[in-house]
C-alpha cells in the first residue's frame, strides 16, 4: 500500500444535457491520469449531464443516461489504473426528486456514491426544486486513503466537512459548479476557512465554461491542511493538473503541485463576457452573431467581446443609418469595424421608417410626434437584423447595460431584440472601463487583434441613443456616474431613498429612479438572457413582481 496519492483535477466544460460528448471527455480525463500516473481523477460537479441542469434533471430518462455512462466509464478504468470521481444525478426507486451525486469508479466498478447534503437555494440556484437532500455523507475508502467527496455547497459550510473528518476523511474531493461573479475568489476563500480548523486537505474543481446566464471560472484549486493554497489553475480555461499528497504523521502533506497565475479583476470580467457569450453561440451551434453597430459605445463593446470569443469572421455588425444618425457615427462605427476585421454592412433604414410614418399618418391625426416616432426606428433595426438573421442563420446579440436595463432606456421589439446580452449585468460606467481596458490589453485565448479596437472617439463622445434630432442620454437620464451609484444603492445593496439620498443624492432623482426602476420591471422580464456579472443579475439572481405598488415613502 502506497503512502502517496496523485490527484489529477480535471477542470473541464461540460454540455449541459449532452451526456455522450460529457462521458467522452470524461474518458479522455481518464486517459490522461493514465499519461500522467494519476491514482485519481476528479471532475466538476453533476459532470456527467452537465450543471446546472434546472429542471431538466426531472427526466428520469437523464438521470438513467447518466448511470449508464457511469457504467461505460468504469469499463474503461483497470484494475490498479487510475480511477475517476465524477457528478452525475442519481434518482433512487420511489423516491420524489433524484440526488445530485458523486461517483467513484475504479477498478471497472462503481465502488461508492455519495449524494449532495448542503443543496444551495438562493441567488441562481435553485437546487431544493430539483434535488432531494442525502444523508449526512460518509468517506470512502481508496487504495488505503479516507476520501471525503462533498459536493460544492457541502464546503461552504461547517456541516459536512465536519461530519467526513469525524469519521477519519484525510483529504476532501471535491467536484463544484460554481458560477463566477466578482469577488467570487475571495468568497470562496473566506467560506472554506470557516472549517480551516478541522486542518483537512482540500481538492476544489470546479467546472469552466457557459451554460445559459452562468459562466464558470473553474479557478480551481488545493489548499494544504495548514490553509496554505498548494495548487492553482487558470482562470476561463479547460485545463488539467496534478497534486500530490504524502501522508506524514501531520497527515497528509502536499509535495508537489503548480500555481497557475489568476487573470485580474477587470480582465476576469471580460473573459466572463467572452465565455457566457461564446459558449452560448458555440454550444446552440449559431453560425456566428449579428451586432447593430451605431457607433455608440455600448455596440462597439459587445463587437469586440463577439470578435474576441467567437472570432472576425463569425461576427457580422451592421450600421442602419436614419436621418438623425451623424456623420460622426457613420466613422466612428466604420472605424470600429475595420479594427476588428469583421464583416460589415450599411442598410439605410429611412425608406422603411417613412413607409411606417405614412401608414400610420392617418391614425396618429392630430397626435404630435413622441417617443413612439423615435421607437420606429430602433423597431425598423430591430426588423433588420432578425430578417439577416432568419436568413443567414446568424444570431442577433442585445447591446443593452446594466444602467439602461435598469431604467427601461430600451425599446421593446427594438433594440431589445435579440438571443444574449453580454452586457446585460455590465453598468454603464464599468462598460466605459472595460472599454478602456480592452484597448489596452488582449484577453488570454482572445481571437481579436491587439491594440485599439474601440476607437478614442466611441469613448470620449457624449452617448446618445441617435432617434431625434441632437438627442443626448443625458436629456432623459443623470450623468452616469450618478444613475450608477444609484442604482447601484437601488439594485445591488437594496438601499432605501432615504439611505442613498444621505449619500449627497438630490431626493427628487433618486425617486425618479426609483420610480423608473420599479416600472420597467417588464421589459427586464422580456429581455435576452445576458451573462452573470455580478451579486444581483436581472433574471434569476433579482427577482421582482411584475405588479408591484410597494412604494419607499
Ligand atoms: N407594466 C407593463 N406591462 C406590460 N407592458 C407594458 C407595461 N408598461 C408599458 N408597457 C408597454 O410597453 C410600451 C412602452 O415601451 P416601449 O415601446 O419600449 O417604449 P418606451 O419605454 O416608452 O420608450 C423607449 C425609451 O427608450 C429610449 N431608447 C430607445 C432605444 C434605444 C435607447 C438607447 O439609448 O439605448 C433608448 C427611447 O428614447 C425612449 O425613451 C407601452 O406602450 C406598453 O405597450
Ligand atoms: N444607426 C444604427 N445602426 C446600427 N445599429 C444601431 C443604430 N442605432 C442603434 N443601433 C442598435 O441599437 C442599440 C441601442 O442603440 P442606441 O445607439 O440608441 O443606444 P446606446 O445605448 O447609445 O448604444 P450604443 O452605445 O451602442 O450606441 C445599439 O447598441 C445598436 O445595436
Ligand atoms: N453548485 C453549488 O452548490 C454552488 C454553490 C456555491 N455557494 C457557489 O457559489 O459556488
Amino acid at each position: 500500500m502506497s503512502d502517496r496519492l496523485t490527484i489529477l483535477s480535471a477542470q473541464l466544460n461540460a454540455i449541459v444535457g449532452d451526456v455522450d460528448a460529457n462521458l467522452e471527455k470524461a474518458v479522455g480525463a481518464l486517459k490522461e491520469a493514465h499519461a500522467c500516473g494519476a491514482d485519481l481523477v476528479v471532475l466538476p460537479e453533476l459532470f456527467l449531464c452537465g450543471y446546472p441542469p434546472e429542471d431538466l434533471v426531472l427526466k428520469p430518462a437523464l438521470s438513467k443516461a447518466c448511470l449508464r455512462a457511469a457504467h461505460e466509464l468504469a469499463s474503461q478504468t483497470r484494475q490498479d489504473g487510475p480511477g475517476i470521481v465524477v457528478g452525475m444525478p442519481v434518482w433512487e426507486e420511489g423516491q420524489a426528486l433524484p440526488y445530485n451525486s458523486v461517483a467513484l469508479i475504479a477498478d471497472g466498478e462503481i465502488k461508492a456514491l455519495r449524494h449532495k447534503y448542503e443543496l444551495p437555494n438562493y441567488d441562481v440556484f435553485d437546487e431544493k426544486r430539483t434535488f432531494q437532500q442525502g444523508p449526512k455523507p460518509l468517506p470512502v475508502g481508496f487504495r488505503g486513503f479516507t476520501l471525503g467527496l462533498p459536493i460544492c455547497e457541502d464546503i461552504w459550510l461547517e456541516a459536512v466537512p465536519d461530519a467526513l473528518k469525524e469519521k477519519g476523511a484525510e483529504i476532501l474531493l471535491s467536484p463544484n459548479g460554481s458560477p463566477w461573479r466578482r469577488n467570487v475568489r475571495d468568497a470562496r476563500l473566506k467560506a472554506f476557512s470557516q472549517w480551516a480548523d478541522l486542518r483537512l486537505p482540500l481538492v476544489y474543481v470546479n467546472q469552466v465554461g457557459g451554460q445559459d446566464e452562468l459562466a464558470f471560472d473553474g479557478e480551481s484549486f488545493a489548499i494544504d491542511s495548514r490553509g496554505r493554497i498548494v495548487q492553482q489553475l487558470p482562470d476561463f480555461e479547460e485545463a488539467y493538473s496534478v497534486s500530490v499528497w504524502e501522508r506524514t504523521p501531520m497527515g497528509l502533506m502536499c509535495v508537489e503541485g503548480k500555481k497557475d497565475e489568476l487573470s485580474s479583476d477587470l480582465e476576469e470580467t471580460y473573459l466572463a463576457t467572452m465565455m457566457g457569450l461564446g459558449d452560448y453561440v458555440r454550444k446552440t451551434g449559431f453560425p456566428g452573431v449579428l451586432i447593430g453597430l451605431s457607433g455608440g459605445i455600448d455596440s462597439a463593446m459587445v463587437a469586440a467581446i463577439a470578435v474576441d470569443a467567437l472570432g472576425p469572421e463569425n461576427v457580422w455588425c451592421v450600421m442602419m443609418p436614419s436621418r438623425y444618425t451623424s456623420r460622426e457615427s457613420l466613422l466612428d462605427a466604420q472605424q470600429c469595424a475595420e479594427a476588428l476585421g469583421v464583416k460589415y454592412d450599411n442598410i439605410q433604414i429611412s425608406s422603411a421608417v417613412n413607409a411606417y410614418d405614412e401608414m400610420l399618418s392617418e391614425a396618429f391625426t392630430g397626435t404630435t410626434p413622441d417617443t413612439t416616432e423615435e421607437n420606429i426606428q430602433s423597431r425598423v433595426r430591430g426588423v433588420t437584423l432578425m430578417a439577416l438573421s432568419n436568413k443567414f442563420g446568424h444570431m442577433v446579440t442585445t447591446t443593452g447595460n446594466k444602467s439602461e436595463m435598469a431604467v427601461g432606456y430600451a425599446t421593446l421589439y427594438g433594440d431589445m431584440c435579440g438571443g444574449y446580452n453580454p452586457l446585460k449585468d455590465i453598468y454603464k460606467t464599468e462598460v466605459f472601463e472595460l472599454a478602456r481596458w480592452r484597448n489596452a490589453n488582449v484577453p488570454k485565448n482572445a481571437h481579436g487583434p491587439y491594440g485599439i479596437v474601440i476607437p478614442e472617439n466611441i469613448i470620449s463622445k457624449p452617448p446618445s441613443a441617435e432617434l431625434r434630432e441632437d438627442q443626448k442620454d443625458e436629456d432623459s437620464l443623470p450623468p452616469y456616474h450618478i444613475l450608477d451609484d444609484i442604482l447601484y444603492g437601488l439594485i445591488e445593496r437594496e438601499e432605501s431613498i432615504e439611505e442613498i439620498v444621505s449619500r449627497g443624492h438630490f431626493e427628487d432623482v433618486v425617486r425618479r429612479i426609483d420610480s423608473l426602476v420599479r416600472i420597467n420591471e417588464y421589459k427586464r422580464r422580456q429581455a435576452p438572457p445576458g451573462v452573470k456579472i455580478g451579486d444581483k443579475n436581472f433574471g434569476r439572481g433579482r427577482r421582482y413582481p411584475l405588479v408591484n405598488r410597494y412604494r419607499d415613502v
